[in-house]
């Protein structure tokens, strides 16, 4: 196996697309698109994809992986052959669409046809979809199969397979899936894995999917995006929901995304928001897909500002304008709070991640800065002055740009009046008192929430950056991952 660097931190690019024998077709979708350069590991894996090496890309989140393996699928299908060229398998359902959507974008003026199958849609529509001769499919496992089984899907033509977020595909609550999914596909296709995470137990499962795979790993000293500022707020479990709030007042997110441990916890901490006069929705695996595409659409769209979800939001999604996560409980693999942190700061844009650690959860996230090699600073919860001046500063700048913005003539009359009778400042702290949103103190409903376990051994507690990384955190992943199948199961059933 050849392992490939590049050194490279972010989505700065390397070079052109014209120079990676794309054709023309493909380079005119990019350009509609409005990609104008390659990231690093676009640059890397198209051309070794498009020579048909199995290959395994590792880069940061949010530095466009899914065009690294959609530009050299859509490249090799043939508008031509009716039956299905290719197979992307994704871990959720929003994240396949997703996927879908910017494939399609990419084959468009090849004509490459593409169709998302997932579960909570409706399969005879998807089975009348796919007599339409789609040339791509992305799916997720479970739905996949079921096509597979009613031979609704022939896979006799396939010869390219993408795993992607490709670590939690062939973990344990997948893993099944996927390889009952490859055993119909011909042996002889082109394997390609991506994700941000690749732990190496993992990645010697990918191997055995694959011939002779390329690693390319776009080389980054930490393994989060430099652009995404990393902080913890050591809180204890009964303070998190006031500690979030006053974080949303004084930091006024243009779109939040908090990660919940449960589906209870999602449903309560959203509810709790409501409540308080947030505009928050919940997103989980017990909703029907209708009501979790609808919140996402409303996330998108902005009329819904703080999403909370459980980790099912936590791999691959895409959404532009997402400036903060939170993460309301710790989650208990590095990996996944690479995942979840990685929902901002994508494509070079700046975000911010806050994480509430319990005091007894402190191991966990040391675990995760050892695995992650990026230390997270320590941030205190902003005090009601500081919350209220941060809804302040939130005024300000609507008064701003409505002045910068408006026709005011209409509201000048009332405005001296109201000037004759008091002084400026008294006028204009009225108004920003009733244009502020105060702190609201509304009792709501969060359920105690237990601590992750206490990890048995916490070293490197110090502030030691070179502390031993197999250290703790690698006898708890040996433990974590002798978990049984069942175990996952329930993990995956919880969110
Ligand atoms: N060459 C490019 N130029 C500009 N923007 C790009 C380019 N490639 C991808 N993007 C944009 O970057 C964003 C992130 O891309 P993408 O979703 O593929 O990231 P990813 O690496 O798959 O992240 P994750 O690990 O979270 O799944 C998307 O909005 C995408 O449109
Ligand atoms: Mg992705």
């Amino acid at each position: 196996m050849r392992v490939f660097f590049v050194k490279r931190r972010s989505l700065k690019a390397l070079g052109k697309f014209e120079d990676l024998q794309i054709s023309s077709a493909t380079l005119k979708s990019l350009k509609r698109i409005g990609f104008e350069e390659t990231t690093p590991i676009q640059e890397m894996t198209i051309p070794l994809s498009l020579q048909g090496f199995d290959i395994i890309g590792q880069a940061q989140t949010g530095t466009g992986k899914t065009a690294a393996f959609g530009i050299p699928l859509v490249e090799k299908v043939n508008p031509k052959n009716k039956n299905i060229q290719a197979l992307v398998i994704a871990p959720t359902r929003e994240l396949a669409i997703q996927v879908s959507e910017e494939l399609y974008k990419i084959g468009y003026e090849k004509h490459a046809r593409v169709l998302a199958v997932y579960g909570g849609q409706d399969i005879s529509r998807q089975i009348r979809a796919l007599k339409k001769n789609p040339a791509i499919i992305v799916g997720t496992p479970g739905r996949l199969l079921d096509h597979i089984k009613r031979k609704t899907i022939r896979l006799n033509d396939i010869h390219t397979v993408v795993l992607d977020e490709a670590d939690e595909m062939l973990n344990m609550g997948f893993i099944e899936d996927i390889e009952e999914i490859l055993s119909s596909v011909p042996d002889e296709r082109q394997t390609l894995l991506f994700s941000a995470t690749m732990p190496n137990r993992i990645k010697s499962i990918g191997e055995r999917f694959m011939k002779n795979p390329q690693h390319v790993k776009v080389k980054a000293k930490e393994m989060t995006v430099p652009q995404i500022d990393q902080f913890f707020i050591k809180v204890d479990e009964p303070e998190k929901f006031d500690a979030l709030t006053r974080l949303l007042d004084y930091q006024s997110p243009e779109l939040a995304i908090v990660f919940g441990r449960t589906k209870r916890r999602v449903d309560e901490v959203a509810e709790a928001l409501s409540i308080r006069g947030y505009t928050a929705e919940g997103i989980h695996g017990d909703l029907s897909q209708g009501k979790r595409m609808s919140v996402l659409r409303k996330f998108k769209e902005g009329s819904v500002d703080v999403l909370v979800a459980t980790d099912v939001a936590a791999r691959g999604l895409d959404i532009s304008g997402v400036t903060h996560v939170y993460n309301f409980d710790i989650p208990q693999d590095p990996e996944s709070y690479v995942h979840r942190i990685g929902r901002t700061g994508r494509a070079g844009k700046q975000g911010m991640a806050i994480t509430f650690v319990s005091p007894r959860e402190m191991g966990y996230l040391r675990t995760v800065e050892e695995t992650t090699k990026k230390r997270m600073k320590r941030m205190q919860v902003p005090t009601l002055a500081e919350a209220i001046e941060g809804q302040q500063k939130l005024v300000i700048e609507k008064v701003d740009t409505t002045i910068d913005e408006n026709d005011l003539s209409l509201y000048r009359k009332a405005s001296e009046q109201l000037l004759e009778e008091h002084d400026a400042i008294s006028v204009i702290s009225a108004m920003m008192k009733m244009l502020v949103k105060e702190p609201d103190t509304t009792p709501v409903k969060i359920s105690y929430e237990a601590p992750l376990p206490l990890r048995r051994d916490k070293k490197n507690f110090g502030g030691s950056k070179k502390g031993n990384r197999s250290g703790g955190g690698g006898r708890d992943f040996k433990r974590r991952n002798q978990r049984s199948g069942k175990q996952q199961n329930r993990r995956d059933k919880k969110r």
